[in-house]
């Protein structure tokens, strides 16, 4: 046995050696088209899962082509383990970069079975070896009952666990996936997205997920990097990101926001729903004033501001208000349990939850 052999004999089943993967100032424009990422640094951090998040056309899924190699930066650096794998003097090409890819729509083979789909990328063993890890891979995501099945029999939920173990088993250091349940409906989506984070934990690989959706990456992360128009804007954990957004877009981007455009005065935001204290915004600065939906809810024994309910909508376990307050351009949203405002009910007043109040200073259009 050599002893490349022996090292791979005493590795675990399925894991994986965690890597770092960093980005160093990567811009990046494709021909004929402005920048679509601008001076991006970002790092994933060893056994980590960071979930880059942003809009439609934000460059998540360019990040993570230049991460695979599949895309060559125009500017900046990629590096694993601090070495450059892509950069001014090197470029390693996908297939060296030890990097495993899960994509939307699972692309599996129809023509091929379970088995031979997750051994396709094991083409530097032998048959046995490579049918020997395939096996893990698939027994590492619960489904080794279906190796000689075709893709066809499967559900959604499973060929996505089919490609994720595809992906793993060639044991890469570093998992790209991209918008990885979008495929899947929404019943089949938190259970196959619950299991997908416990194989990447088991599996300790770092992860970098692409999603634009807030509470997918909430779920997921351990970090979110938040992109907008090809630029970083704010990277920490959910709560940071939740709790203390940079930016109007950050905090309009995990959860729902009533936006108001007020002065600041007396080192106070004057807004229809109340006056708040501003921290260090001068006085004279234009300020816009973000109040969440659900940190609004109807006053006791008319205390509050007054305001005419215009529309409700039940969703559940909550209910979705329009409320006319004096002074707002627009109807005030809020968002209350079901059963805080009694059926029939026009007249109420409203209390707002200091926690869910942001003042951010107006400048421009990032603001
Ligand atoms: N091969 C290409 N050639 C030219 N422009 C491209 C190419 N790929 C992407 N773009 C442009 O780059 C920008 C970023 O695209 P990208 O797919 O990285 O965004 P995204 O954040 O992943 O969006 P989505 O969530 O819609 O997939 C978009 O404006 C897109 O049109």
């Amino acid at each position: 046995m050599t002893n490349a052999a022996q090292s791979a004999a005493r590795v675990p089943a399925g894991v994986t050696f965690a890597a770092r993967l960093s980005f160093e100032n990567i811009s990046h424009s494709f021909a004929g088209n402005g920048e679509t990422l601008s001076d991006v640094s970002l790092t994933a951090e060893p056994g980590e899962v960071l979930c880059l998040l942003g809009p439609s056309g934000s460059g998540k899924t360019t990040l993570l082509r230049i991460a695979a190699g599949i895309e060559p930066q125009t500017s900046g650096r990629v590096l694993m383990n601090e070495r450059e794998i892509a950069g001014p003097s090197v470029f390693l090409p996908p297939e060296k970069r030890s990097i495993g890819l899960v994509f939307q729509d699972f692309a599996l083979f129809p023509h091929l079975t379970i088995l031979e789909n997750v051994r396709f990328g094991l083409t530097a063993m032998s048959r046995a070896e490579a049918d020997r890890e395939a096996e893990i891979a698939l027994s590492r995501v619960g489904l080794q009952q279906y190796a000689q099945a075709y893709p066809h029999l499967l559900s959604g939920g499973e060929q996505q666990r089919v490609a994720l173990a595809r992906a793993l088993a060639p044991r890469p250091t570093v998992l790209l996936m991209d918008e990885p349940f979008s495929g899947l409906d929404s019943r089949l989506k938190d259970s196959v997205r619950a299991e997908t984070l416990a194989i990447l934990r088991e599996s300790r690989a770092t992860a970098i997920v692409v999603t634009h959706d807030a509470e997918e990456a909430m779920r997921m992360g351990d970090r979110i990097a938040l992109l907008r128009d090809g630029k970083l804007v704010q990277t920490g954990t959910a709560e940071e990101l939740y709790n203390r957004p940079n930016s109007l877009f950050a905090a309009g981007f995990f959860s729902e926001i009533n936006v108001f455009e007020c002065e600041v005065a007396d080192g106070r935001v004057a807004t229809p729903v109340g006056s708040f204290a501003t921290a260090g915004l001068a006085d004279g600065a234009a300020a816009q004033v973000a109040v969440r939906l659900g940190g609004i809810s109807a006053g006791e024994n008319g205390s509050g501001m007054p305001g005419r309910i215009i529309s409700r909508r039940f969703l559940g376990d909550a209910e979705l208000f329009e409320i006319r307050v004096a002074g707002a351009d627009q109807p005030v949203r809020a968002r209350m349990k079901c059963g805080q405002v009694p059926a029939g009910r026009r007249d109420i007043t409203l209390t707002i939850r200091e926690s869910d109040v942001l003042v951010f200073e107006r400048a421009g259009k990032n603001a």
